[in-house]
């Protein structure tokens, strides 16, 4: 019986720096739009590509931080991945990835913003799973 609260989130941990966790992420392309560019992010860090994918209308939550002094925006879409049992294929970029449910991913994710990111995207998608 899959348990009540069955939603699970990718976070993957950087092989550099302060070894932090976030989702898949990384920066804009030259002449990409943003959410291409969360799309070939994803499959570069993590294997999975549009068709492993079912990205979820209407949320994209906005976070903004400084790194080294300088402004920078983050903008973070929800997808189902389609088939739980995908595996996944890392990048240099990243040690370690768990699926976490939404209270151990805010554990690993230690930024307020990213915590509340992760609250916003489960009531979210708590609406949404009662509208399919
Ligand atoms: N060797 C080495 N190489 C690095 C380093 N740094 C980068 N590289 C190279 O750059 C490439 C990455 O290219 P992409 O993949 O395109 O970019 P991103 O995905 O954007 O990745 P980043 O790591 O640049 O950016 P963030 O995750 O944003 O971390 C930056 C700082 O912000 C803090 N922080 C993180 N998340 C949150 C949050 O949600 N909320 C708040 N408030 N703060 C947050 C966190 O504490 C951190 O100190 C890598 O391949 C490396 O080659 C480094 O230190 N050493």
């Amino acid at each position: 019986v899959p348990p009540k609260d069955n939603i699970e989130y990718l976070l993957l941990q950087t092989s550099y720096g302060k070894h932090h966790w976030t989702p898949p992420k990384g920066h804009v392309d030259p002449g990409e739009d943003d959410l291409t560019t969360a799309l070939r992010e994803t499959q570069e860090e993590a294997g999975l590509t549009a068709e492993h994918l079912r990205v979820i209308d209407g949320f994209v939550q906005q976070l903004r931080y400084e790194v080294q002094g300088k402004p920078k925006e983050v903008l973070y879409w929800l997808a189902e991945l389609r088939d739980p049992e995908t595996e996944l294929t890392l990048s240099d970029e990243h040690q370690d990835y768990r699926w976490a449910r939404l209270e151990d991913a805010c554990s690993l994710a230690q930024y307020k913003d990213m915590q509340d990111t992760l609250r916003a995207a489960h009531q979210y998608l708590e609406t949404w799973k009662h509208k399919q």
